[in-house]
């Protein structure tokens, strides 16, 4: 038992991360950090020198019997003494529990801030990955309450810590024995604690896939974005099963656990009473012997529940930061995640020239966790103010191209040439500017009409409104911004209280002039009119050249309308370029480009 106590110990001390945290809180803040040590070290010293001087005063007084009055002025001294540490201690307490208050919300928006950075940073192949989303969930998990809980938790771990130091000193100075009978006594009630918050971490990090599981059917039941299907094919109540049967599977481990851990603490609680009760024989028969003075049996008296107190809080406050362990732990492993795009040692700086080609150069890729190439060889080049169209079949690998063209992703082989060099040779955030992308499953913000255009630009932003209105234009989405009341300061969407629900199309609309809005090279649009009208989408390709400037433009579509305006045309299969050419040129081929569209009319 010893060896698995010693063992734990060890894990514990490793396991817990204590410097980390303790580096966190001080990144935090350390003004508050140490206004809080401060008070905690004052706080604890006033508690137990009060105790220590009612002692003093009891054995003076009982050393001196009734009626001498010789040490009177000493004793109201002591007395004063006592008052005052008592008042300062009281008043320090309340000092105190708003310091730690202020210090965890120190903590907390830290700790929040810093998930948000981390997330920024961090490339896409992250967000495609469940084990990304078990780690995000895990250290989401954390609440807003945890970090706060942790924090409050070490303080009073620390408090305690200081207490016990104080408590076994004046332990000592009554009978040095007393104190590890107690520690004896209290030790497994440390162990079995411990032991409780090892499994349920364990449990925990087991459960977080199902617990993901269980937010997403919920979320299918409570968020808009399902609603409308959900309700018209009655999937409400399956879905609903699917949610509880989850739910249950996993308090049902838990309890099973927390079941265990019931008989274990009704045992130690037992065998840590027992250790009390031994202690007040102890020192009663010691008295008996005269071994020990009233003022040593009253301080013991005083603290006696305190020490008791403190054992058992220290060894809760020990658990509980082992069983916080599992989201610290997410915590730090979302912190310590690296983007898997390189950054170069010796950046290049974006060139000014205007005349700049976007040319991939036998380019093959697989997606991480994939054991297929989903791109293989391709050659593409998407010359200066050139309008380019990717055609194909649903699968093909068109979206993927545009992901490695964004350096969302980079190429498992071969090179993406900007300007006739490797990107990888420009800081990723610049060379990403130089291209926006408006993507199948665009963004809808929650924000206001403007906003949602200048995304495209936010640094931009001492840039004219008139720009604003202009990207609008070009896309067609001032003909229903024009409307609103409120026009280009209308919220968009229903999630917040005075927005504006717009069609699927009208939400499009904004995605296309964000990125007409967009300082960018060049433009992007895969699938970016599906839900557009025909009338809508015959304008904007029609003029595209004039709408883009002098900006190239990559064209992904599966209508005929919007890619046969293109300057050149790459027909992409199984993620392959199988053909090239203009649109005559590829119809005249009567392959797979031509055979694609042949039911469609031109
Ligand atoms: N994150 C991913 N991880 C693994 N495989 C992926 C991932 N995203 C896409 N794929 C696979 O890559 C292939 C190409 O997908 P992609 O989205 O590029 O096709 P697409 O040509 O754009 O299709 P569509 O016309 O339907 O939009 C598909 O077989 C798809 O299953």
């Amino acid at each position: 038992m010893i060896k698995t106590f010693t063992q734990k110990v060890h894990k514990l001390s490793t396991n817990l991360n204590i410097l980390r945290i303790v580096k966190l809180i001080l990144a935090a803040s350390k003004k508050w950090a140490f206004i809080s040590i401060l008070f905690i070290v004052i706080e604890s010293a006033l508690f137990y020198s009060s105790f220590y001087m009612v002692k003093v005063l009891i054995d003076m007084v009982s050393k001196h019997g009734v009626g001498n009055l010789k040490d009177e002025p000493l004793v109201i001294k002591y007395v004063i003494l006592a008052a005052v540490s008592t008042i300062a201690y009281v008043a320090l307490k309340s000092i105190s529990s708003y310091i730690i208050e202020k210090q965890s919300a120190k903590v907390t928006e830290y700790v929040d801030d810093k998930i948000h950075r981390s997330a920024i940073e961090l490339d896409l192949s992250f967000y495609e990955s469940p084990e990304y989303f078990d780690i995000l969930k895990r250290a989401r998990d954390m609440g807003n309450d945890r970090p706060n809980l942790i924090v409050a938790t070490i303080i009073d771990i620390g408090k305690n810590s200081i207490n016990l130091a104080l408590i076994t000193s004046m332990l000592i100075t009554i009978d040095w024995r007393l104190f590890p009978i107690m520690a004896l006594f209290i030790i497994p009630t440390l162990f079995v604690r411990i032991n409780f918050a090892d499994t349920q971490n364990i449990l925990r990090l087991s459960q977080t896939a199902l617990e993901r599981k269980s937010s997403y059917f919920s979320s299918l039941l409570t968020l808009d974005t399902h609603a409308k299907e959900i309700k018209s094919f009655g999937l409400g109540h399956h879905i609903r099963k699917i949610y509880v049967d989850i739910r249950l599977s996993l308090l049902d481990a838990r309890l099973k656990i927390s079941k265990r851990k019931v008989y274990q603490e009704v045992a130690t609680s037992i065998l840590a009473t027992s250790g009390l009760f031994c202690c007040i024989a102890y020192i009663v028969i010691g008295s008996m012997h005269g071994s020990t003075s009233i003022g040593d049996i009253t301080l013991f008296l005083i603290i006696l529940p305190q020490s008791f107190t403190v054992m058992q809080t220290l060894s809760t406050g020990i658990a509980t930061l082992y069983q916080n362990n599992v989201y610290v732990k997410s915590i730090f492993e979302l912190f310590d995640l690296k983007s898997s795009l390189s950054e170069p040692q010796n950046p290049q700086s974006i060139p000014n020239d205007k005349n700049i080609d976007l040319e991939l150069k036998n380019i093959s890729f697989t997606y991480p966790h994939s054991n297929r190439p989903t791109l293989t060889n391709i050659n593409l080049k998407l010359p200066a103010g050139k309008i380019i169209a990717v055609v194909g079949s649903n699968g093909a690998g068109k979206s993927t191209l545009i992901k490695l063209l964004c350096r969302l992703y980079d190429p498992t082989s071969g090179s993406i040439l900007f300007f006739g060099k490797d990107i990888r040779n420009f800081i990723s955030k610049d060379y990403q500017k130089q291209i926006c992308a408006v993507f199948q499953d665009f963004g809808k913000y929650n924000v206001s009409a403007a906003d949602n255009i200048k995304f495209g630009d936010i640094d931009g932003k001492s840039r004219p409104e008139i720009d604003v209105i202009e990207a609008a234009k070009n896309s067609g989405a001032n003909l229903f911004i024009d409307k609103f009341s409120k026009g280009y300061e209308t919220t968009m969407g229903r999630i917040f209280e005075d927005g504006q629900e717009v069609s699927i199309g009208q939400w499009q609309k904004l995605a296309i002039a964000r990125a007409f809005y967009s300082p960018s090279r060049f433009i992007i649009l895969d699938e970016a009119t599906s839900a557009l009208d025909a009338t809508s989408e015959k304008e904007l390709f029609n003029s595209l050249r004039d709408r883009i400037g002098n900006r190239a433009a990559l064209i992904i579509s599966h209508r005929q309308s919007a890619v046969k305006h293109a300057d050149y045309i790459y027909f992409l299969y199984e993620g392959q370029i199988s053909e090239h050419g203009t649109h005559d040129e590829l119809i005249a081929l009567k392959g797979g480009y031509f055979n694609l569209f042949k039911n469609t009319s031109l």
